[in-house]
């Protein structure tokens, strides 16, 4: 973004162990490229850190334009598409409820519950899988497999990516270490990528499978997908859990920074919830207070601030500045999100940007629309996405007033508000207080468990 300002353009070329690379801070030009000539933009960088040593090339997210993500693609829209997707509302209301349970138990672990909860969700839409607690297998591994995403996936931050010969030296050579790492990620990435489709499928084998994607996936195709079908269901258990952990932590985040924001938050939902019953899904319409704290978020800290880069393939021309074929093309998210043209005083965590001054959900407000991208590689689960957030934050937010926490001598704890930086971006770890906000909530949340 101080690139963009200090030489006053909304792309920016550089090159890196001379390798191309094209920046794009601006959502007009994220337009005229991504969405216009999309065909152009729609491939994806060779990344043999990512792909090939660490084991993710099947993931949609890394697959070249070809026409095994064309079939990903198409495979993934049918079970994802907003349409489609209204069908998970009912696990995605119980998964907000257990979040509820898991923190009454123990707030201090709020972190680990959070991720829990995404990673249910998303085993059991995906696999009809049940996943009990955080040292379940499947956890566990996918917790390993998917930090070298974290790790690796920006093109360039290892060595490797430049000089792609190098993926040949072996793991005992003088500073190979990245060879070691990427053999235990691929051995773990190996794991998640098949284990639970064989444990799918054998509790399909004995009748034992609920409704799933999987399954229908099956169903449709017979007893043995090919890869391009598996691999277009395992790309929903890829980053998109992490991404939903990384905005519903920054929801809690801001709600502890912006106390408030906090207080707007509690009116609507005493309003047009009562402290009675759960919100659900009917409630979206009475509470565009929450609607719009949630598209803050993904607006203020957006969970992918550089997304997934991109590859052009052939040379192009935009305003006059040549663009070489085979350049990675970086969609700088976080730059548009704070675009003060679009967000005025982009710093300011403002629900109410989204607003009309009478409250209503504003149409001709920008939407965050650069957090899921744009054109062909936009995320495919934005629908699934956006539902979840919003029934995990409306809970959350309904069953629990979040105040600061205090240490052991009863000084408060500090709250720095503080992200890691990787490819996917997380609130650094804090300390919060998680307190029902009446007395029947509790009762409330066991009853609604069963
Ligand atoms: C807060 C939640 C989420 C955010 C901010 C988000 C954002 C993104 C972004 C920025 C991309 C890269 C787009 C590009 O390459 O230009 C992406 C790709 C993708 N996302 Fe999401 N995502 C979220 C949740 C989800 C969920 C819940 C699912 C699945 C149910 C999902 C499925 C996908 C898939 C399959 C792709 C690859 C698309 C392709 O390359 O064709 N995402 N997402």
């Amino acid at each position: 973004m101080r690139w963009s300002r200090e030489y006053n353009s909304d792309l920016l070329y550089y090159e890196s162990w001379g390798k191309p690379f094209v920046v794009i801070n601006s959502d007009r030009t994220a337009i005229d490229l991504f969405e216009r000539k999309s065909s152009l933009y729609a491939d994806k960088p060779r990344m043999p850190m990512l792909n090939d040593l660490c084991g993710w090339a099947w993931d949609i997210s890394f697959m070249p334009y070809d026409d095994t993500w064309k079939l990903a693609r198409k495979l993934f829209t049918r079970h994802y598409r907003a349409g489609a997707a209204v069908r998970y509302r009912d696990e995605e209301t119980r998964c907000a409820r257990e979040l509820l349970a898991d923190i009454l138990q123990n707030d201090v672990q709020l972190f680990e519950h959070t991720r829990l909860a995404f990673g249910k969700l998303i085993m059991n839409v995906t696999y009809g899988i049940d996943v009990k607690s955080a040292d379940d297998k499947y956890i566990k591994n996918a917790q390993k497999a998917l930090y070298a995403i974290t790790a690796t996936g920006n093109v360039g931050t290892y060595l490797v990516d430049s000089i792609p010969l190098l993926k040949y030296i072996p793991e005992w050579f003088p500073g190979a270490k990245f060879q070691r790492e990427a053999r235990e990620w691929r051995e773990a990435a190996e794991v998640m990528s098949q284990q639970p489709i064989e444990d799918a499928k054998e509790a399909m084998a004995e009748g034992k499978a609920p409704p799933s994607v999987l399954r229908s996936l099956l169903e449709d195709y017979g007893e043995n997908p090919s890869p391009q079908e598996a691999y277009a269901i395992l790309s929903a258990t890829g980053t998109a859990y992490e991404v939903m952990w990384s905005t519903t932590l920054t929801v809690i985040l801001a709600m502890l920074l912006f106390p408030d924001i906090k207080a707007k938050a509690h009116a609507e939902l005493d309003r047009a919830v009562s402290r009675e019953r759960f919100p659900d899904f009917g409630d979206q319409a009475s509470l565009p207070y929450i609607t719009a704290i949630c598209k803050e978020a993904l607006r203020w800290r957006t969970p992918l601030p550089l997304a997934v880069m991109h590859r052009v393939t052939q040379e192009d021309t935009h305003n006059g500045y040549h663009i070489p074929g085979g350049s990675t093309v970086v969609l700088n998210s976080w730059a548009i999100l704070y675009d003060p043209k679009q967000y005025p005083d982009p710093e300011r965590f403002s629900p109410e940007r989204f607003l009309t001054p009478s409250g209503e959900l504003n149409p001709d407000a920008p939407e965050p629309t650069a957090a899921f991208s744009y054109g062909r590689r936009a995320c495919a689960g934005t629908a699934m996405a956006l539902d979840t957030l919003w029934i995990v934050v409306a809970s959350l937010l309904w069953a629990f007033d979040v105040q600061r926490a205090f240490d052991e001598s009863g000084n408060e704890i500090d709250v720095t508000g503080e992200y890691t930086f990787g490819v996917v971006c997380y609130p650094a770890p804090f300390r919060c207080a998680l307190r029902p906000r009446s007395e029947n909530i509790p009762a409330l949340i066991s009853v609604s468990l069963g």
